[in-house]
């Protein structure tokens, strides 16, 4: 008899080797190993046709993976969908809507179909999940004249109709304008803050980046790279700029090369400082900014300026593959 539990009971989302050849002998998905913790918020991102749609309906029992493994809150998929899956909201591309039913019949529609729902609560709590996603003045309207980002919401508001341990979320900022993404963002720090696990994708990096703890980011059908978020954009050298007079450059240079910053550089470009000052770049490493400013006052260096460049995700990926995020194959 084969486990049908997953070890790693503290994974949310895990997969092994998943991999997706479609017909056509693309290989859309690679030996994918995705590990979400329980309680993370996720970004799953890569550019446009990187996989990450196929990796989540594979995850959903939605698509048969060619080869590899899945698990959802530590059972497998798809064996275990019955079970599992109320457990789970998701957002995936086209969901069933009827046209020419309003926003809450359509919810009432997905709540009648839903064996675990108490109908004598149904009115309830499609209201609430329209309330949260912002559609209450929408709530009446036929969806076929519901906008792209009101089809979103109602997608997502659908995701919510019940309390979710899991909530997988394909491009939930999709056709949303400035608001609605920021809308978006906030109620996945929402749901995060209420102990749901949740799996975001994009493939607009820095909408998502800054409510995400942990990222996956996909390349190609492989999982380029994984793991705490701050880890990722740390790991990569974060720059230092330094404003000093003009005529103690040299000195301030000395002070760097001391700390054991490498890569010490003038940089001749024009300086909001004035002509007066000089400003010098360095790889900052380990070493804590505020020991380098300590260690330049102390070097009777006069400190105009100083600043921490970190890398942005998206400047990590391009390092990575060279490639610019958002470009379709
Ligand atoms: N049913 C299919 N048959 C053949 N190829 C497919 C099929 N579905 C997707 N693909 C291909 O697989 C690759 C991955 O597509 P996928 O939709 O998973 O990417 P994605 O990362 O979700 O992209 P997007 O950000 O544009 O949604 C693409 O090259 C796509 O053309």
């Amino acid at each position: 008899m084969t486990s049908t539990h997953d070890a790693d009971g503290d994974l949310a989302v895990r997969t092994a080797g998943l991999t997706k050849r479609f017909r056509s002998g693309q290989v859309a998905v690679d030996g994918l190993d995705l590990a979400v913790p329980r309680g993370a918020v996720y970004g799953f991102l890569g550019p446009n046709g990187s996989g990450k749609t196929t990796t989540i309906r594979m995850l959903l029992g939605l698509a048969h993976p060619t080869a590899g493994r899945a698990w959802l809150l530590g059972s497998p998929m798809p064996d275990a969908a019955a079970r599992v899956l109320p457990r789970v909201g998701a957002l995936v591309e086209g969901p069933a809507f009827h046209p020419y039913l309003s926003g809450r019949a359509n919810l009432a529609r997905l709540d009648a179909g839903d064996a675990t729902a108490d109908p004598r609560t149904s009115r309830r709590r499609a209201d609430a999940a329209l309330d949260r996603v912002g559609l209450s003045a929408a709530a009446t309207k036929p969806y076929r004249q519901y906008s792209l980002g009101m089809k979103q919401r109602l997608g997502l508001a659908a995701a919510l109709l019940q309390p979710r341990d899991l909530l997988v979320l394909d491009e939930p900022t999709n056709g949303l304008d400035p608001q609605g993404t920021r809308e978006v963002r906030h109620l996945v720090r929402e749901l995060a803050d209420g102990g749901a696990t949740v799996l975001v994708s994009s493939h607009l990096l820095a909408e998502i980046e800054q409510v995400c703890t942990h990222v996956g980011i996909m390349s190609r059908g492989r999982l380029l790279l994984q793991g705490e978020r701050a880890a990722l954009t740390e790991r990569e050298a974060a720059r230092l700029a330094v404003t000093t007079r003009a005529g103690q450059a040299d000195a301030a240079a000395e002070v760097l090369r001391g700390l054991g910053l490498a890569d010490v550089a003038r940089d001749g470009r024009a300086l909001p400082g004035g002509a007066g000052t000089a400003r010098l770049t360095a790889a900052l490493g380990p070493t804590p900014p505020e020991k380098v400013s300590a260690a330049l006052v102390h070097a009777g260096v006069d400190l105009v300026g100083l600043e921490v460049d970190r890398p942005s995700l998206e400047q990590v990926f391009v390092e990575l593959t060279g490639e610019g995020f958002d470009v379709a194959r």
